[in-house]
């Protein structure tokens, strides 16, 4: 499991330097150099002043909160689709692993008892999952207007905003990797990135404490790079690149978004940027369990994974090669690199 040092922190970047109209080129660079700096080291960092503003993500939260607080019968309105395809719509309690683990087929009876143990642990987290309106291989599931008003016109007007700030996001990462400023964004039409809702509801700590459940495993993201809101609770922690096996909590930070680097942007910069590890464990208060039955208390997050179109041909950047370090990978597109990962997904535990 490893343990956690808290001592080893994650960069705070302002991202005004990069993006006020103020600031000079010099500003601007010595910004996108930090960024990559920590995208090489840690391979995450919080970005201040990040372009959302704070009206906008106290609505996002609130109607994630109205949306998880339907009923069951209301949320299954708008199921997340079965199998591997289609990554839309509301996710249930236990959903995700119970999917991943019965896809192998080969060993019906152990996955039979992991589903059955995953199912008494099946409180750990539920997810929504929005993307583009325009993307016909990815159909949103909506959960009907009148079960939850404006809760589609807010997805879709939320989803743009977060692809507005990547853009600015990508922008920085090119001009700090000294190439082009739109050489990602020019991949990035925001068709095929993913806006997921999730809520943590409350365990009971000696659940926790004893094993029995977890809130999200260790795993990297397959986005090009993921924005991520948390609220006060805290709970996410990220692998420190240069010692595995020890994580760093992700402290909140107020009105911060964490950015971190996924495996696209890993194999697009030669390894040069690290997809680091991360999972979400406890809040580490202890004043956080309470009563006689101590829970941990709820958590929301709002992951928006920045994804490149299903055409992009991600080719290692020359720029992140040399006669020393040549490319360490072939070149393929989106689309083929998620078939990839989903199949291998598919098969592994
Ligand atoms: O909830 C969080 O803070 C992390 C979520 C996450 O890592 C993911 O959805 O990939
Ligand atoms: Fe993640």
């Amino acid at each position: 499991m490893g343990s956690i040092d808290s001592n080893t922190t994650i960069p705070i970047l302002d991202f005004s330097l990069w993006s006020s109209p103020q600031s000079s080129t010099t500003t601007k660079q010595r910004l996108a150099t930090d960024l990559v700096a920590a995208f090489q080291h840690s391979g995450f960092v919080y970005l201040t002043n990040h372009g959302l503003a704070q009206p906008s993500l106290s609505t996002a939260f609130a109607t994630s909160k109205r949306l998880f607080d339907l009923t069951h019968e209301k949320k299954m309105l708008a199921p997340h689709p079965p199998g591997p395809e289609v990554h839309r719509g509301y996710s249930w309690p236990g959903l995700e692993k119970v999917s991943q683990h019965l896809g192998t087929g080969d060993d019906k009876d152990g996955d039979r008892k992991v589903a059955e143990r995953l199912r008494e642990v099946s409180d750990c987290k539920e997810s929504f999952e929005i993307g583009s309106e325009a993307n016909a291989a990815q159909p949103n599931v909506w959960v009907p207007e009148a079960t939850l008003p404006g809760f589609r016109e807010w997805g879709t007007v939320f989803y743009w905003e977060c692809y507005g700030v990547a853009m600015e996001i990508l922008k920085a990462v090119a001009v700090g990797l000294g190439v082009e400023e739109d050489e990602f964004v020019k991949y990035h039409s925001g068709l095929n990135c993913q806006l997921r809702l999730l809520h943590y509801p409350p365990l009971l700590a000696k659940d926790v404490e004893q094993g029995r459940v977890a809130r999200m495993p260790a795993h990297s993201d397959w986005s090009t790079i993921t924005m991520l809101f948390q609220d006060d609770c805290g709970g996410l922690e990220v692998e420190d690149p240069s010692a595995p096996g020890t994580f760093v909590a992700a402290t909140p930070v107020a009105g911060a978004c964490v950015v971190n680097v996924g495996d696209l942007l890993m194999r697009w910069s030669n390894d040069h940027l690290k997809s680091t590890l991360h999972r979400v464990s406890l809040p580490p208060l202890a004043d956080r369990f309470v009563g006689a039955q101590r829970m941990t208390r709820a958590r929301y997050s709002i992951p928006f994974f920045v994804s490149a179109d299903p055409d992009a041909l991600v080719d290692v950047l020359p720029a992140c090669t040399s006669e020393k370090n040549p490319a360490k990978y072939e070149p393929i597109t989106q689309l083929e690199y998620g078939r990839m990962r989903s199949s291998v997904q598919y098969q592994k535990d």
